[in-house]
């Protein structure tokens, strides 16, 4: 994938000789010649890196002070300064507030490349260990072996290079997620970013600064949104039934030109982005009730992919189970312990309403709870905590009278999960009515159901 690339330089030739050298490797490349005009193209759209001179005639600020006020607005974009001969100790004052190298004038056409090459790569890599932090419990590769996780499998290598818009269809927790991740991974835009904006957990007054960003005022500086961030890359728009109406409209626009406004301004902002959507609710009885456009779905939907709910890949179960215990031994310091059969079996039998996300969390409590038994000792179905044995309740007799007991607030939480899911189901997926009918808001019955696995 092409990268942008703003060269800052007062003189035309340097300007000429940089950005063609650049514009041969393949890399799309802008260029200003003072810091306003720089400052101007780096609010147009934020570029992947920046080369800027030191000294620049007539400019407003010097490379230096440039330098400051494009960290203080992007801290990681990097700059790579162009030192004359005499500058060498400002060019090395630089590095310490924050460029990412210099290169001396006159400057060979390879060492240009090289180092130009080293900051993409390393603001890249930068990115990937961010990513990597934020997601470190992530596997590389979809567990199982299910015809299900195959077929899915399959389906990503198909569509990942291609530039198709891309919905991911599949209850929550089940995956959706990590797939568009592989997809971003296997596609021509991996060196690019992947943002991911819910839709379910920001508000709908805060939507279209979260996805166009913010123009700014004189006393508030401007703020990118997502589809900025996401220029070159991959935007992971999630749960995209939850996308206010009046946002739909202005994202069909963004589909149709590439371009959008930021909230407050009416400069056009052109980006390059690839759109992966997600839903784990039926868009189509959303569209019927008219609460989603209909030409949106199909142009965000022109290749669906379904990830199927972990109760139709039950046989994956031992080895996701596996896969856990490693992790969260690794993780947290617990040693992974054997599973008796008897154990998974139980899991293998149970519904998990919340997908592969709340099979893990119920292995993360097992392993903290059955800790004190002994490394060696294996699990056993009657360790399993109990909302996992929902199948298993203890059942007491007392005379001819059965009496089923859970602790309370594994009892509560189960209910809850049921009561919660009901109530989903009735409003048809959207998340806002549930929220205002069970007298909550908005994000934090997101959050309450994530923590519940649903
Ligand atoms: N096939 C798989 N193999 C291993 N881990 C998986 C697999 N599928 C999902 N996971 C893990 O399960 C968890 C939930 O996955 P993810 O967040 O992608 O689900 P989701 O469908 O996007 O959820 P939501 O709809 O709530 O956003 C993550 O920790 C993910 O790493």
């Amino acid at each position: 994938m092409a990268s942008d690339i703003l060269v800052v330089d007062d003189e035309q030739d340097i300007r000429e000789i940089v950005s063609g050298i650049l514009s041969d490797e393949g890399h799309e490349t802008r260029t200003a010649y003072d810091s306003d005009s720089a400052l101007a193209a780096i609010s147009d759209r934020v570029p992947r890196l920046v080369f800027l001179d030191i000294w620049m005639q007539g400019s407003k600020l010097d490379g230096l002070a440039l330098l400051d006020e494009i960290k203080s607005r992007h801290p990681d974009l990097p700059v790579v300064m162009i030192s004359g001969h005499g500058n060498i100790e400002t060019a090395v004052s630089a590095i310490r507030r924050g460029a990412y190298d210099f290169i001396e004038k006159p400057f060979k056409a390879d060492r240009l490349i090289l180092i130009a090459e080293r900051a993409l790569e390393n603001s890249k890599l930068r990115r990937e260990v961010t990513e990597l932090k934020k997601r470190s419990g992530d596997p590389a590769e979809l567990i199982g072996t299910s015809v299900a996780v195959s077929q899915l499998r399959q389906t990503i290598d198909k569509v990942s290079p291609t530039n198709s818009r891309i919905m991911i269809l599949g209850p929550s927790g089940s995956g959706k997620e990590l797939v568009a991740r592989m997809i971003h991974r296997k596609s021509s835009r991996a060196a690019g970013p992947f943002v991911v904006l819910n839709a379910a957990a920001i508000t709908p007054e805060r939507m279209e600064v979260a996805l166009f960003g913010t123009e700014g005022t004189p006393g508030q500086s401007r703020k990118t949104g997502a589809l900025e961030e996401s220029h070159g890359g991959i935007l992971y728009l999630d749960e995209i039934g939850e996308m206010p109406r009046e946002t739909q409209n202005k994202i069909l626009r963004v589909l149709v030109d590439q371009q959008f406004e930021r909230v407050g301004g009416s400069k056009r902002v052109k980006v390059d982005v690839r759109i992966i959507s997600s839903t784990a609710y039926n868009l189509e009885s959303l569209i019927a009730e008219g609460g989603f456009r209909e030409d949106l779905y199909h142009r965000l939907a022109v290749v669906p992919v379904r990830v199927p709910p972990l109760a139709e890949r039950r046989e994956d179960i031992p080895f996701l189970v596996d896969m856990f215990m490693r992790q969260i031994s690794e993780q947290a310091g617990i040693r992974a312990r054997k599973i008796g059969d008897d154990a998974l079996a139980v899991l293998q039998a149970h519904d998990w309403p919340g997908n592969i996300r709340q099979l893990r969390n119920n292995i993360e409590r097992l392993m903290i709870l059955a800790r004190s038994d002994g490394p060696d000792t294996a699990i056993t179905a009657d360790m399993l905590p109990t909302e996992v044995g929902d199948m298993l309740p203890k059942i007491s007799t007392q005379g001819d009278q059965h009496i089923m007991t859970l602790p309370l607030r594994e009892a509560r939480e189960m209910f809850e999960r049921d009561y919660l899911i009901a109530q989903i189901n009735r409003f048809g997926g959207n998340i806002s009515r549930t929220a205002e009918f069970v007298g909550m808001e908005r994000s934090a019955l997101h959050r309450k159901l994530k923590s519940l696995g649903v």
